[in-house]
């Protein structure tokens, strides 16, 4: 592109003048921003030394498509993160971010809208279900009924042109879903229920091809003339995509070599000497430009950009050149008028943001969709049950109709329990996928304003927890409780299919507190064994506790094994005779040679201990999923 074609160009809108629209979207601002990094170094994470990303940027966004682009590393998604409060405080060492004046606080996230950089959908729903569900959650009741939803929905399919993948699933790895454009379409759409006046999005044409790229920022353009200020960062975009842009700010480095209207870059970087070539894309030209590939005919720019300088001189970087333009001087100025301005009271007001929805209806809404979840990808469910009747059958084969002669009645007895408890134990070792399955949705979603922390955890307890391990173990023990020949009342049946439920509750809640304690399937998996495996031993079968090292032995109350082990074996044993040919031996007398408590509270205190268990690893896997950090 020839650069005198270039300003003949219809860029009429990005070339300074203001946006034209009936009601104007948020302005926001921000001045001085410097925010340092600490990257953790070393096996022991050691805390290396601070790096700045970005250095005393300044800006305003206003009204339009405000595009945030520089090579890669040079800060952009930093900056937009900051601007939108999506990154870490902690890391801001001077700098303020107002919108319209007021000051806001990392509440903004509540407020406007942020389209991350992947996708993050439910892929097992529709486009219409996932756009239902942010809507449902997202729009207060008392303002917009089911009806009002639907309809909202309605329009958004059709504003965003999804009406023909609208019933189509999202997809996942196993589902084959909508295409990579309609996926960008739908993640917009989510963000637009709420009608956000200020909109961001993380690259939001990474990874798609150049016309599906072209509609998307097209589809923006649209949207920024109905009254929205939309920021994004983007990497090196086609001119026809670039034309479409309000505003420009380049960065390099962590700091702006450009800020201003899009359509004035071009000359901007002219008067500092540099010649775009025919056909050259302006937005490449500009990242050449910051990368050190062009080079300038005038001798006060210089360039350090690794070993590249420029021939010319040694005088000035670009950002220097850019602080001492009347673009930036302009942008200081409207600054100073706007601190001038802001209002002190105001961080107070952002503060009071808080979800639109009860905490009810949220349960309501995210256990159906976590219900819809199971439903539509059964291969976990069905391979559970599978894996119990097969287990069941294989144990109930295995111990079929125990005798009750001395020696093999104890032997196979307490060996069959300890392979049950086994069994439910580590059968529950996929548990530990759940929270990190689902990790970046629920981040998202928690800190965009879907639902509350509890009520993602409660919808996992309702909805996976309790039908998906606690129906199967039922199936379970009917099938191997009455091969294996065991106490045939029914009331000893229902005590021993509680003992496996409790077992197997035990063992799922360590796994939840492991799966909402770390974020990779490698370390989890590390974490739960461990622990698994050492209650194994101290589970009474494997060493005989009472023989134990006393200060090794309190171990023993921590063991899930043990308990389990205890209260099957209490309720077999307790009534049972058994014979050889000249001795016969009680059931409570080979409990109380194992030093068993046989007594009634003897068996519930078993179940005590369990459900002590289930409910301090739920307390800290629901204290550990608070904790997951939502900064970036
Ligand atoms: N949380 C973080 N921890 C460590 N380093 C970080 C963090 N955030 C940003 N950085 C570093 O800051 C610099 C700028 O990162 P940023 O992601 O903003 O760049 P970018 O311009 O968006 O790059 P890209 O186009 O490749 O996404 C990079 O060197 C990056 O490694």
């Amino acid at each position: 592109m020839d650069v005198s074609e270039l300003k003949m160009l219809p860029a009429g809108e990005s070339d300074g003048t203001k946006v034209c629209v009936k009601v104007p979207g948020p302005t926001l601002t921000y001045q001085n921003i410097h925010y340092c990094i600490r990257e953790s170094r070393g096996p022991c994470r050691k805390r290396g030394p601070e790096r700045e990303i970005l250095k005393n940027v300044s800006g305003i966004m206003k009204t339009g498509l405000n595009a945030i682009m520089g090579a890669t590393g040079s800060g952009k998604t930093s900056l937009l993160d900051v601007i939108a409060g999506r990154k870490d405080p902690r890391g801001l060492r001077s700098g303020q971010v107002l919108v319209d004046n007021k000051v806001v606080t990392s509440d903004l996230r509540l407020m406007s809208a942020y389209v991350v950089q992947d996708d993050i959908l439910m892929g097992t729903l529709t486009v219409r279900e996932n756009l239902l569900f942010s809507g449902n959650l997202r729009l207060p009741r008392k303002q917009c009924s089911t009806a009002d939803k639907e309809k909202k929905v309605e329009s958004i399919i059709q504003e965003l042109g999804l009406e023909d993948c609208a019933d189509t699933k999202i997809g996942t790895e196993f589902i084959r879903g909508v295409s990579g454009g309609e996926r960008k379409r739908c993640s917009i759409g989510m963000e637009l229920i709420t009608s956000p006046t200020l909109l961001f999005l993380d690259e939001p044409t990474t990874g798609l091809d150049s016309n599906t790229a072209n509609s998307i920022i097209a589809l923006l353009h649209r949207l920024s003339r109905g009254g929205r200020t939309i920021i994004f960062s983007i990497h090196q975009p086609r001119y026809s995509i670039f034309r479409l842009f309000d505003h420009l700010t380049l960065l390099h480095k962590g700091e702006t070599v450009y800020a201003g209207p899009a359509g004035k870059a071009m000359d901007y970087f002219q008067s500092l000497g540099y010649t775009c070539e025919a056909f050259n894309n302006p937005a490449d030209f500009f990242l050449d430009i910051t990368n050190g590939e062009a080079l300038s005919s005038m001798p006060t720019v210089t360039w350090f950009s690794g070993s590249k300088v420029s021939l010319c001189s040694l005088e000035k970087s670009l950002a220097e050149l850019y602080r001492e333009s009347h673009y930036c001087a302009a942008v200081k100025e409207e600054l100073k008028c706007i601190t001038g301005r802001s209002d002190p009271s105001s961080e107070a007001k952002s503060k009071a943001a808080s979800y639109a929805t009860s905490f009810f209806y949220q349960l309501k809404v995210v256990c159906w969709r976590t219900m819809l979840n199971v439903v539509r990808n059964p291969q976990t469910s069905y391979a559970q049950m599978a894996m119990n009747i097969i287990c069941a059958l294989l144990i109930g084969l295995i111990y079929y109709q125990m005798p009750l002669s001395l020696r093999e009645a104890l032997q196979n007895r307490i060996g069959a329990f300890f392979f049950l408890i086994i069994n439910m134990v580590f059968g529950n070792l996929s548990a530990v996928e759940l929270f990190i399955n689902e990790r970046a949705i629920f981040v998202h979603e928690n800190s965009g304003g879907y639902y509350r922390t509890s009520v993602y955890f409660l919808s996992k307890v309702f909805v996976d927890l309790l039908p998906n391990r606690i129906v199967p173990i039922f199936i379970f023990s009917s099938i191997c409780y009455y091969m294996m020949g065991l106490n045939p009342s029914f009331t000893a049946f229902l005590c021993f299919a509680l003992t496996m439920s409790m077992v197997s509750l035990a063992g799922v809640s360590l796994a939840f507190l492991v799966s909402a304690s770390v974020s990779t399937f490698a370390m989890a998996n590390v974490l739960i064994a461990l622990p698994f495996v050492f209650m194994m031993v101290f589970g009474g079968f494997l060493v005989n506790l009472n023989s134990m090292l006393n200060w090794l032995s309190w171990l023993k109350w921590a063991s899930i094994f043990k308990y389990g082990l205890d209260a099957v074996t209490i309720n077999e044993m307790k009534g049972q005779v058994f014979y050889s040919v000249n001795a016969t031996l009680t059931g409570e007398m080979y409990l109380q040679s194992q030093g068993i408590d046989y007594s009634l509270w003897g068996f519930w205190q078993n179940q005590v201990a369990l459900l002590g268990i289930v409910l301090v690893c739920m307390t800290f896997a629901y204290i550990q999923l608070r904790r997951i950090n939502r900064w970036k």
